[in-house]
């Protein structure tokens, strides 16, 4: 292996090679389940050319997943990517996997909330927990699926159940949240969201996302409250507006995938010894709820901190009061559904 210095001073003179971020690093290895569905396909894309991510492996019941992963690997670059597809093979999708990201199954139809999908849904996340309390208990474990707010409940009673749950490595991602927080301060501002930063608390729905304009960074730019209450309703609402958009063929996809993607980033850095932030939903106390999301400190071997005591406008104090009830009938919801699930299976 050789140092970053020494490859800077030498590779340069041999070939137009930027080595500057050039870091020694262990093989991490990252798996997405359902990558052949419109989010997971584009999230491999993104993950594809990603440099530090060294192999790629796919799962999708659907065999598409072959093909999606036959193509990924005519892109110059990034991990070689490996595709599973069949209930058979899930376990070896994930058992070396350092990261797996869940994005399976079905997304909701105009006039659904995403409370209303636990039943389609939860199937699929329970086979996954089953799979990696037997082929692979100390990954970073990502769910999309929705309801996020009750799946992640969901998911860490059974992964409790199975005697393997680890409260620091289980994640529901709602990046999408911050991501669209920050486009539409931009759109207002006139800047790029790249450049600016809102913590969003709560939870991923329509009533429990909770965007902190009020605490938008850099302080330079600043929304005034009538704005700050607009956007968050905007914030809110965006989710559903793209399913009413695209007319129910499909929920967000592309600037979702984006938003996972950018939590996968965060998470390999973590992963490769760095100390990241990044919003998801997980395990945190600190607000009334046993789940809560928000911008969340994560290290090599999961969470350090999760959000707490941070400062907010009246308005956005009393949304997230509206929300703490909510988010925990939907804590429970999820919660009882192992219950559900056991007794309907026995029938
Ligand atoms: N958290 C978020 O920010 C967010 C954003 C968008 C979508 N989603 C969720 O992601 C999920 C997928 O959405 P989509 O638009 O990609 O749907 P899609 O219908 O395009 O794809 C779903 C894929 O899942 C596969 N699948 C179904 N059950 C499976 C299982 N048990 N194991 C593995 N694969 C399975 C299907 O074969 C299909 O390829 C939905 O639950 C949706 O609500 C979450
Ligand atoms: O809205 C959905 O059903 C998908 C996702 O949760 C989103 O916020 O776009």
């Amino acid at each position: 292996m050789y140092s970053s210095k020494i490859l800077s001073t030498f590779l340069p003179k041999l070939c137009k090679i930027n080595v500057g971020t050039y870091v020694p690093q262990r093989n991490v290895q990252v798996s997405i389940i359902g990558a052949a569905g419109e989010v997971g396909a584009n999230v491999a894309l993104l993950v594809k050319q990603n440099l530090k991510v060294k192999k790629l492996q796919l799962y999708d019941d659907n065999e598409k997943v072959i093909g999606i992963g036959y193509e990924l690997n005519h892109i110059s670059g990034g991990p070689p990517v490996f595709t599973y597809a069949g209930d058979s093979c899930l376990g070896t999708a994930i058992q070396l996997s350092d990261l797996v990201v869940m994005v399976a199954r079905i997304p909701r139809k105009p006039g659904n909330t995403r409370y209303q999908m636990i039943g389609a849904n939860a199937p699929g996340v329970l086979r996954l927990c089953r799979a990696m309390a037997d082929k692979n208990n100390h990954a970073l474990f990502a769910i999309a699926t929705n309801p996020v707010n009750s799946l992640l409940p969901f998911a860490t009673a059974l992964m409790f159940k199975y005697g393997c749950y680890n409260p620091f490595k289980l994640f529901g991602v709602t990046n999408i949240d911050s991501a669209r927080s920050r486009a539409y301060a931009a759109s207002v501002l006139g800047v790029s969201a790249r450049d600016l930063y809102v913590p969003v608390i709560g939870g991923h729905s329509d009533e429990t996302t909770v965007p902190l304009y009020s605490n938008l960074t850099p302080s330079q730019f600043q929304l005034d409250a009538c704005q700050g209450e607009t956007l968050t309703r905007l914030v809110r609402k965006a989710g559903t507006e793209v399913v009413n958009h695209k007319d129910g063929t499909e929920s967000a996809t592309l600037a979702v995938a984006w938003a996972i993607n950018e939590f996968i980033e965060a998470l390999v850095d973590a992963i490769l010894g760095n100390e990241v932030m990044v919003h998801c939903y997980t395990a945190n106390p600190h607000y009334g709820t046993r789940f809560f999301s928000g911008p969340t400190k994560i290290g090599q071997d999961g969470i350090i901190q999760t959000s707490r005591d941070l400062p907010m406008s009246d308005h956005e104090n009393y949304l997230l009061n509206c929300s703490i009830p909510v988010l925990n009938q939907e804590v429970i919801h999820g919660e009882e559904f192992v219950q559900y699930i056991e007794n309907a299976r026995r029938k």
